[in-house]
């Protein structure tokens, strides 16, 4: 209840909530690695650029996920090894903020955080890297002889694979970015490639180690939800971090990132599953919308379900870019293949995207979709076989 008192602060309370433009501190948390590094350095750039007065203060963290290299991811039976520690200190406001490859993000986020922001995405595709001893002779999948040995630990990464090329063998290959290729160049290394996302490898300045790109035309291999991307986890009250990221948030890799997390979250039923998925635009600015009833619907009811903050004006995930965005047409390309690559449930399908509301309802169609075809048959026995199964961390 107000108090006399209470009227006599307001004066002073209202500067204090008015001076967002003058300098704050923030805190980023990420973990620990170059990469993560690499990343973060990314959006502070992006945050100095609109808000050039605050400062940024980095803290890099090295999680469970980080100390169990020797463990292959599939046999962890929890899913948030790479970010629950980081979350812990979101929740007590030691961090403001957490930046993740967007890749590595639960779909399914403790209540009380959201995935705040998207930046804009880089390359989401799968590369494919050649040892360098043998690159004078095979520059892709198919010109790898019988029996060669491709290195990825990603389950979605072998079942395309195999689909795709039966006569090529699979192993392990853990440990970060610069592990991993040092393991791949060593000369008496098993490997003849190994599949790494080329975002990782061109964030790290190390494009020059892409041999090919890997999509669905070439090689027909999908990529991860969210891959390329990245996401900004923070507390869902926190105004003055909504208000810093509005500015620094790509509508479009937003819509996507949520279109492919909501596919996501429809088909794992509570635990992450190997899906490929591409999701691309096709700008189609004479389309009129019929009874233009876009982005009418109130935004809260999609709060728990997408995760993402759309309640405020402000937020870059409800912010529109201009008049055009409200008529772009999404194409959703997506796979779910059994581990063995024999049997595949697959959907190519495109829709009119212009809010977060309709992202996350066309990931949930094309999950529909991808069900109809036998997606759940076929993950029902990829779950059975192998329990619980994600392609988190490690970067
Ligand atoms: N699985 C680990 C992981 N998490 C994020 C990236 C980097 C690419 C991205 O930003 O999606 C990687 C490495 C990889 O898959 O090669």
């Amino acid at each position: 209840m107000a108090t006399a008192s209470d009227v006599q602060h307001e004066p002073e309370m209202q500067v204090d909530s008015e001076t967002t433009t003058s300098a704050q501190t923030f805190r980023l948390g990420t973990r620990q690695s170059m990469l993560a590094r690499v990343q973060t350095d990314e959006v502070v750039k992006e945050l100095k650029k609109v808000w050039p007065d605050h400062k940024y203060e980095i803290h890099a963290m090295t999680t469970t996920g980080d100390n169990n290299q020797k463990t292959a991811l599939h046999k962890f039976n929890e899913k948030a090894l790479w970010t629950q520690e980081l979350e812990v200190l979101l929740q007590s406001g030691e961090l403001d903020l957490i930046v993740h490859s967007l890749k590595d993000m639960p779909t399914q986020l403790p209540m009380d955080l959201e995935l705040g922001c998207v930046t804009k995405r880089k390359d989401p595709r799968d590369a494919f890297v050649i040892k360098p001893t043998l690159a004078d002779r095979y520059r892709s999948l198919s010109d790898l002889p019988e029996g060669s040995v491709v290195g990825t630990s990603s389950l979605r990464r072998i079942a395309q694979l195999k689909k795709h090329y039966p006569h090529l063998k699979f192993a392990d290959v853990r440990g970060n970015i610069g592990t991993r290729l040092s393991k791949l160049d060593n000369r008496d290394s098993e490997y003849s490639a190994i599949i790494l996302a080329a975002a990782g490898l061109l964030r790290l300045g190390m494009g020059n180690r892409i041999t090919t790109y890997l999509s669905k035309d070439n090689g027909g291999m999908l990529h991860a939800v969210g891959q390329g991307a990245l996401g900004i986890e923070t507390r869902k009250d926190d105004n003055r971090v909504q208000e810093l990221l509005s500015r620094i948030g790509c509508n479009r890799s937003t819509r996507q990132a949520l279109a492919e997390r909501s596919l996501m979250r429809t088909l794992e039923g509570g635990c992450s599953v190997p899906i490929g998925v591409e999701t691309e635009w096709i700008p189609r600015r004479n389309v009129l919308i019929e009874g233009s009833g876009v982005g009418v619907k109130p935004a809260e009811d999609y709060h728990n379900l997408t995760g993402i903050a759309t309640s405020s004006p402000e937020n870059s995930a409800s912010h529109l870019e201009g008049e055009e965005a409200l008529t772009d047409e999404m194409v959703m390309r997506a796979v779910v293949v059994s581990l063995d690559g024999q049997e595949a449930a697959e959907v190519d399908t495109r829709k009119i995207v212009s809010t977060v509301e309709d992202a996350d309802q066309f990931g949930w169609e094309v999950a529909k979709l991808l069900v109809d075809k036998g997606a759940d048959k076929i993950l029902e026995g990829i779950t059975l076989n192998r329990g619980i199964i994600h392609e988190q961390g490690d970067a």
